[in-house]
Order: structure tokens, then C-alpha cells, then sequence
């Protein structure tokens, strides 16, 4: 199987842990593309009553187009399960999240929810987090110099650019990524304090002592961890 079929893998795996009534965060991203679509499955042939949070303009659209009733992380009293992708996933189930772009609606939704899922192919996991640049969100205005503190630091940082215009990657809520190009995080927890200590900093990419459970695509079949908390 090839990534793209370990991506689809997870994602119908994980409907599999849906049950009917529940609120749902719905990720983005192509892995959480393959979830949304056997969800929506599901829900059509069962005719289960599932209420979607999506993470991102991209997911809404999709969950929309669907069918599956959504509201805004406002409207619930509670959200069940989120499933969503990852980027890179430590050997202790720490998560750099981001690469989408939507890491700020991703981490609300889930900080938000009862239980957290991740589903991810087996390329995303690591020993330790940095392989995949961490993306920060900044606020337009002073992110130069927020980029120039980080760069002083040794942090490495490149504006994220959207590949369609080439300009600055603007996000759902209009601001812009800056990926830190680090290879290797010793001290997550410490780089998480100081980069959201960081006036500017709507949020950064790590995703810390969060998951629940995580599914991996392997070529002998997807594996299911839970996670202790
Ligand atoms: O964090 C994310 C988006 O902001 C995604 O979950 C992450 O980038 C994984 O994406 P994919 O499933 O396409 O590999």
C-alpha cells in the first residue's frame, strides 16, 4: 500500500469508533479527508444522528457538501470524540499539527473535546518531534519582528507561502504560518511556553499531552494504541 492507501485506511478505520448521537470534531487535511468521506457514509446508509465541529473552511465544505449537520464549537455543550491527522507523532504521543495551515481551529476543537484521535500513516511517526517543520500562527501585524526574535534564537523560521498565489500563506482567520525548521525538539513542553509567550503568537503547532488513541496505517493493517493519560 502506498502512503495514500494507508491514509484512506485509517481514516475508515477510525468511523468505526462513531456511535450514534455523538458530537464530532472533524480534522482537515487528506487523512481526515478519507474519515469525512466514510463518515459521511455511514451516517447516510445508518441514518445516524452525528453533530460535526469542523476544523476549517476545507472541512466544512466538504462535511457540508455531504450533508452532515454541523455547528460551530460554540453551539455544543460538549464534543465526544475529535479525529483529526497529524503531522509527525513522537514515541511518547506528543504531535506537531499544522501542516494544514489550520492548527489554531484544530487545537480549540480539541482541547475542547472528551477524547482526542489521531490517525496518521506510518511515515508520520518519530522517535522524537522536529523532522516536520513546527508552524506557529502570527498576527500580520509584527510578525516581522516575531520572525527576526525566532531567527535570532536559532529557530530557523520560514514563512509558510501558499503554493497557489506564492505570496504568505494567509489562514482561515486571515493570519500568517511561520514554520520553524528545527530537525529535533529536546524540550517540547519549553518551546510550547516560550513560543506562545510570544506577543503575536495566536498559536503554535505543538499539540501536547492531548491524544487518546492513534490509529496507524501499517501494511499488515491498521494499529490501534490507547494512549494513557
Ligand atoms: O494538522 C493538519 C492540518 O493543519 C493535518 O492534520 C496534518 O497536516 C496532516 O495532514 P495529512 O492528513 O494531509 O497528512
Amino acid at each position: 500500500m502506498n502512503q495514500d492507501q494507508l491514509k484512506k485506511l485509517v481514516g475508515e478505520k477510525s468511523v468505526e469508533f462513531v456511535e450514534d448521537g455523538m458530537v464530532l470534531g472533524l480534522g482537515t487535511g487528506s487523512t481526515s479527508e478519507y474519515m469525512i468521506d466514510a463518515l459521511g457514509k455511514r451516517i447516510r446508509e445508518e441514518k445516524l444522528n452525528i453533530i460535526g465541529v469542523t476544523t476549517s473552511k476545507r472541512t466544512a465544505r466538504q462535511a457540508q457538501s455531504l450533508g452532515i449537520p454541523l455547528k460551530s464549537v460554540d453551539e455544543v455543550d460538549h464534543i465526544d470524540l475529535t479525529i483529526d491527522g497529524a503531522d509527525e507523532i513522537s514515541s511518547d504521543f506528543q504531535g506537531i499539527k499544522g501542516g494544514g495551515a489550520s492548527l489554531l481551529f484544530e487545537k480549540i476543537v480539541a482541547i475542547n473535546s472528551d477524547k482526542v484521535m489521531w490517525i496518521v500513516d506510518e511515515s508520520k511517526l518519530s522517535p522524537k518531534l522536529g523532522s516536520f517543520p513546527l508552524p506557529i500562527e502570527v498576527i500580520p501585524y509584527g510578525s516581522q519582528k516575531i520572525f527576526d526574535r525566532l531567527e535570532k534564537k536559532g529557530l530557523n523560521p520560514k514563512y509558510m507561502i501558499d503554493p497557489e498565489t506564492n505570496e504568505r500563506l494567509r489562514t482561515d482567520s486571515n493570519n500568517y504560518i511561520i514554520n520553524l525548521h528545527l530537525h529535533e525538539i529536546d524540550h517540547p513542553h519549553t518551546l510550547a511556553n516560550y513560543l506562545i509567550n510570544q506577543v503575536g503568537v495566536v498559536e503554535q503547532g505543538l499539540f501536547l499531552d492531548m491524544v487518546n488513541t492513534v490509529i496507524v496505517g501499517r501494511q499488515d493493517g491498521p494499529e490501534i494504541i490507547q494512549v494513557k493519560r
